[in-house]
């Protein structure tokens, strides 16, 4: 059973705001996680953050009610095997598009003989080896998450839901849009039947779909039209940029 709250919430197939956080500041990470938000996002793939700073970001969850997910630069085993040491348990590979691609991203966070992640006794992950039931019970605490941003990879859905230690599948949008010739426009019509018809795939594996929404409407509708289970419903400097914008002209 895990000790995870929202790996439990993901199994369960319940409705999980969350927030995208690229500003690679913890405070913004402390504000968000007293926020009521189930989940919170730090980029490394699409900021300029960088692995020192992950553990400020954790520690500053800790004061709300939120779990930290990171997304690496990119889905690679030295940089995983970096970030759990650290103690980050919940992970988002990007761009993966294959079952191979996503049976080697959970090997990389699994230790042996289930996959390579290599030994350190003294991390901040297990307490500073106070935790002394860590190597039984990390994978049980630990969500993997993957991301699907091509339509050869939402095509392959079936498969990579099918890897053992895959938790959820989440949509790039964005990528999704640019890869099949509509950069900048996830409202494309062919792009929005990808989407649907990667949240029926994620959904008939009996997995939870992620993706990002931005705002009440957008965020909404995916949960309620779509059935999405966890969506990122807010960018900070997206909803900084947004509310400076609106005050200004507002009062200007
Ligand atoms: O493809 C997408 O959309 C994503 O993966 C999210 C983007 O990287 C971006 O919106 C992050 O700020």
């Amino acid at each position: 059973m895990t000790r995870n709250p929202f790996k439990a919430a993901l199994k369960e197939h319940r409705k999980l705001p969350g927030f995208w956080l690229s500003l690679c500041s913890p405070t913004v990470t402390e504000i968000a996680s007293q926020s009521g938000a189930d989940w919170l996002l730090v980029d490394m793939e699409h900021s300029p953050g960088d692995l020192s700073q992950i553990t400020d970001h954790l520690r500053a969850a800790t004061g709300g009610g939120a779990e930290v997910v990171v997304r690496p630069p990119f889905s690679e085993p030295v940089m995983i095997k970096r970030l759990l040491d650290i103690g980050v348990r919940n992970l988002m590979f990007p761009m993966i598009q294959t079952a191979e691609d996503a049976q080697q991203a959970v090997s990389w966070t699994r230790y042996p003989p289930h996959g390579i992640r290599g030994i350190s006794a003294t991390v901040r992950a297990n307490r500073y080896a106070r935790q002394k039931d860590y190597l039984q019970t990390y994978a049980e605490d630990m969500t993997i998450i993957v991301q699907v941003e091509t339509p050869q990879a939402v095509a392959n859905i079936p498969q990579i839901a099918a890897v053992e230690g895959v938790d959820a599948i989440f949509i790039g949008p964005g990528d999704l849009a640019a890869s099949m010739g509509h950069a900048g426009n996830i409202a494309a019509p062919e792009v929005r039947a990808r989407i649907v018809e990667a949240v029926s795939l994620i959904h008939d594996a009996g997995l939870p779909a992620g993706i990002l929404g931005y705002g009440e409407e957008t965020a909404r509708g995916y949960f309620e039209a779509d059935g999405i289970e966890f969506v990122a419903i807010a960018g900070d400097a997206w909803l900084l940029a947004r509310h400076m914008d609106g005050l200004v002209s507002a009062l200007k």
